[in-house]
């Protein structure tokens, strides 16, 4: 077992708290655990146990033993609210389940019992329990596709609305769902001191200085040394990120392993080939800065903030707006309106309406607007050149 801030952090189990004793030491630890009072559970920090490790160290400690896949499995599964997150756990389950069966037939084989055949299938009990294990992958598989069909439908729904999207990501339990329920106001958002506690992409909406409406996406928190079959089973979630206008990259800047946990951050965004105009627009955001003393950032670009008590969230708002007017192409322009056309109503549903003065000598109004090339377009075509 290994002792770093990584495995404190697996202490975060919330309301599904199993494991509540954590030993750290390098060397064998079963005379430590045998002797210490009151230990429930051992986690052991590497990815994977194979069956036969768990089952002789719990044979050994005689207490429950965890590796990194089951924790997060755990917590996951804990976690998981939406349909799709459940789908998504059960398939992260699957490779656990075959090593297991793989194991319990090596036993069975021992007895003479599992490579026989059963009936006149000509399947051995083996390879009649490998088949079920594909057809449950194959069905969880289908199920999760035509959800991530949906997804893209409501993707391209948001689009046609031309709603800027924001997404925000980071380090697990780095403050996201905290940000984006104080940019929004968003009352439903939960932000809890446990990893993983957003598991779903969640969409909220907000409003920039400019009043310009964006869409914020709550996303899941990553994790580095992540099981990469977890990963796998939750990349999609991920995905929706590449379709974002803009990304915020939130750091809980307090934690000790801050910096570990940004290079894993970035190492992640790499993996998922995220376009380079959204890599070099990213905003990087110092979060806590609270918990810490006259915060200096040694990126001089980072904004500094603490989403709990609000701070620095007018700066972070109009870096927003800078960066999405420069990404989606839109124009702020200043129209002059003739009161007795339609255009004013016009611009009110398809543009973002910042500003009215209205001139009632000559029935008359300036407008500032946020508005598309191509809606600018459609109004010169209707209206004219004004
Ligand atoms: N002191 C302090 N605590 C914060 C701040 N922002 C968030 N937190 C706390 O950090 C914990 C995690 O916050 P969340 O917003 O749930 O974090 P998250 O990044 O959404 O976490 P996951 O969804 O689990 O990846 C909660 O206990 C928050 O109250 C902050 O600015 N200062
Ligand atoms: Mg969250």
């Amino acid at each position: 077992m290994t002792g770093n801030q990584e495995s404190q952090d697996y202490h975060h189990l919330g309301d599904c708290d199993s494991t509540q004793t954590l030993i750290t030491c390098a060397f064998d630890p079963s005379e430590k655990i045998r002797q210490t009072a009151g230990i429930t559970a051992v986690f052991v920090n590497v990815e994977r146990l194979s069956p036969l490790s768990e089952r002789e160290f719990e044979e050994a400690w005689g207490v429950k033993v965890f590796d990194r896949y089951s924790v997060v499995l755990h917590i996951f599964r804990c976690n998981a609210k939406t349909k799709e997150a459940k789908l998504q756990i059960s398939l992260a389950e699957i490779p656990l389940l075959r090593s297991r069966l793989k194991n319990e037939m090596a036993n069975l084989d021992q007895q003479g019992g599992g490579s026989r055949y059963i009936g006149g299938s000509g399947e051995t009990l083996y390879e009649v329990q490998q088949r079920l294990l594909k057809e449950r992958e194959m069905k969880i598989r289908s199920a999760l596709e035509k959800l991530r069909k949906k997804r893209h439908l409501l993707r391209s729904q948001r689009k046609h609305k031309e709603f800027p999207v924001v997404s925000v990501l980071g380090y697990t339990n780095c403050g996201k769902t905290t940000l984006i329920k104080a940019l929004t106001g968003d009352s439903g958002l939960q932000p809890r001191n446990q990893l993983f506690a957003t598991l779903d992409v969640t969409v909220h909406a907000g409003q920039l200085p400019n009043r310009m409406t964006v869409l914020y996406v709550d996303t899941i928190g990553f994790l580095s040394q992540l099981p990469h079959q977890l990963i796998e089973s939750f990349s999609a979630t991920l995905e929706d990120i590449k379709h974002s206008d803009l990304l915020v990259h939130v750091r809980d800047i307090s934690h000790p392993e801050t910096v570990n946990q940004k290079v894993n951050v970035l190492n992640v965004l790499k993996n998922l080939q995220i376009p380079e105009r959204l890599m070099s627009s990213m905003i990087e955001v110092h979060n806590k800065t609270d918990l810490i003393d006259n915060y200096q950032a040694a990126e001089p670009s980072a904004l500094p903030i603490s989403a709990l008590e609000e701070r620095g969230l007018d700066e972070l708002q109009r870096a927003v707006e800078e960066q999405i007017v420069k990404s989606t192409g839109k124009l702020i322009l200043d129209l002059t309106v003739n009161l007795s056309t339609p255009q004013l109503s016009w611009l009110y549903k398809e543009a973002t309406v910042q500003d009215v003065q209205v001139n009632a000598d000559e029935g008359s109004a300036v407008v500032r607007v946020i508005i598309s090339a191509a809606a600018h377009g459609r109004y010169k075509k209707q209206f004219g050149e004004r």
